[in-house]
């Protein structure tokens, strides 16, 4: 039972066209990952409805497009304020839908309400550009204008922040955006979009479309009125959609699947990159995209890293979110711990050991212990597939070019962490890992102001920093002749 300050923020109906639709008995049902119980039931929209989500963004599409930056940016400060004000209901319904720790469902919804603030501010500084033209009678200018109407479908590990991350420089370009949030997690989702009403965010310019994942994702892909899809999930799914949209050529921005080294080098600070490691592997019970997936640690202080590592992870609080004392909840569903349970089975079955954990936790279900193994061989499934689950997989190395081949050995590239003292090294590291994001010396590293993504099959496109808005904005090149 969730304890809200204000009850309005749990709504199980959908939004769009300013209208809030509730789900019949085809309904999608929403449970705790903690222990199955219903949460709440929300639409599984028709079609039909799907479409008047996207002629409603159409319909808004000019005006909201024509009003000043300064008016964008003020209603979004307003859905940012509110957003921050009500953080604490919005964190019990993230964990009651989602399962992670109150605390990291909190630090979530703030720390991504600040891509709304941040974007509100870019949105006043989308400037055009005046080009020196080669002949004396023109002038070449370049505008930056809105693309035009956005869909964006969205993951249930952040499902909160992942939508204020996409909406957020959508709204500010001049784009009216349609979410389809996750199946698992759309209460998050919803309760934004209650906010954004609240804010008066215009109907049509934000809207929360549930339902069939496939038959949305490809009236996204196939509709000319949508001009572009911003998807954060796995890289199947985001193969898929390239393919979908590739009729109508649609712009795409894709955060997909991670398998991020994290790689502790012989001078590294040995307490911190533990630290790093901790917050790299299991925040969010290692269900991130960034999360560390392999770590890749110097023979030489391997098994001291290895050990300190297991007793950081044994002191770990497992338990359900709401409770305040948590610092791991479930995983999101039984398969994400079989997934785990067959990835820590054939790295022991290729000479791996257990040093903490081991496997499901007591508590049965969803959950899984913080686990961490050594002696793990680099040809492993959990060094080759996204593992989204708290096993910390160890595998030791003997010089950096050694690590560095270990490390860009895999079709993605969105994260990678190293730690070390020596600045030649950190340069030379750091640029010759095949990622987008780098993590030196620590095991965190997102923010709205830093540009956000992934490089190889982890995607396309960036969120956040300057360069995040552009993913909304089309340039358009005038040729001034004659003059
Ligand atoms: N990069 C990241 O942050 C994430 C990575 N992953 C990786 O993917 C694995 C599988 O997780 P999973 O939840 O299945 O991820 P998916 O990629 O299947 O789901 C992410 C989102 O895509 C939607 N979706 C699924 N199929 C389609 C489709 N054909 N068209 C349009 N939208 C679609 C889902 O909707 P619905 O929920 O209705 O199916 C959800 O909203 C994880 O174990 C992890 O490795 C997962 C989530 C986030
Ligand atoms: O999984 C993700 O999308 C990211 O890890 C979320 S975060 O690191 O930016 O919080």
């Amino acid at each position: 039972m969730l304890s809200l300050r204000d009850k309005s923020l749990l709504t199980a109906n959908a939004y769009l066209d300013g209208t809030w639709i509730c789900a019949d008995d085809q309904g999608i049902d929403v449970t705790n990952p903690a222990d199955g119980s219903l949460v709440g039931r929300v639409p599984s929209l028709s079609r039909e409805m799907v479409q008047r989500a996207i002629d409603a963004a159409e319909a808004a599409r000019e005006d909201w497009a024509a009003r000043p930056a300064r008016q964008r940016a003020v209603l979004l400060r307003r859905w940012y304020d509110l957003i921050i004000e009500n953080a604490d209901d919005l964190a019990q319904i993230l964990t009651a839908e989602q399962g992670k720790p109150l605390s990291e469902a909190k630090a979530e919804i703030v720390s991504n309400a600040a891509y709304l603030e941040w974007f509100g501010e870019e949105a006043k500084r989308v400037y055009g550009e005046v080009i020196p033209a080669p002949a004396a009678d023109r002038r070449f200018i370049v505008l930056k204008q809105p693309i035009g109407v956005c869909a964006a479908v969205t993951p249930w590990n952040f499902p909160n922040g992942m939508i204020t991350r996409k909406a957020g420089p959508a709204l500010a370009a001049g784009c009216p955006i349609i979410v389809k949030p996750a199946s698992q997690t759309p209460l998050s989702a919803l309760a934004l979009a209650v906010l954004a009403e609240r804010a008066g965010i215009p109907k049509g310019v934000f809207q929360v479309v549930t339902g069939k994942a496939q038959m949305i994702g490809t009236l996204f892909c196939k509709n000319p009125t949508v001009a572009k899809i911003s998807f954060t999930g796995s890289t199947e799914v985001g193969r898929w959609l390239i393919a979908e949209s590739a009729d109508g050529i649609k712009r795409l921005s894709l955060e997909l699947g991670g398998n991020a080294p994290f790689i502790v080098f012989e001078d590294a600070d040995l307490d911190a990159a533990v630290q790093g490691a901790m917050m790299a592997k299991f925040r969010n019970s290692g269900q991130t995209c960034v999360c560390a997936n392999r770590i890749y640690v110097h023979e030489s202080v391997a098994d001291k890293f290895a050990y300190r590592l297991a007793q950081a992870a044994e002191k770990l609080v497992v338990g359900v979110g709401s409770d305040p004392a948590t610092e791991q909840g479930p995983l999101i569903d039984r398969a994400a711990v079989e997934k785990v349970t067959r990835h820590l089975q054939d790295a022991l079955d290729r000479g791996a050991r257990v040093v903490t954990g081991g496997g499901p936790h007591a508590l049965g279900g969803t959950w899984f212990q913080p686990t961490v193994i050594t002696g793990v061989s680099p040809d492993a499934l959990v060094a080759r597939e996204e593992t989204f689950a708290p096993l910390a997989a160890i595998i030791s190395f003997s010089s950096d070019d050694e690590a560095i081949a270990l490390a860009n050995a895999t079709e993605f590239g969105l994260a990678a962490y190293f730690y070390s003292r020596d600045l030649a090294r950190v340069f030379r590291v750091a640029e010759k890992l095949e990622a987008g994001m780098v993590g030196v010396n620590t095991g965190a590293l997102a923010s709205e102001a830093a540009p956000f993504g992934g490089v190889k099959q982890s995607g396309i496109g960036r969120e956040g920093s300057r360069h995040g808005i552009d993913e909304y904005l089309e340039m358009k090149y005038l040729c001034l002749a004659g003059l």
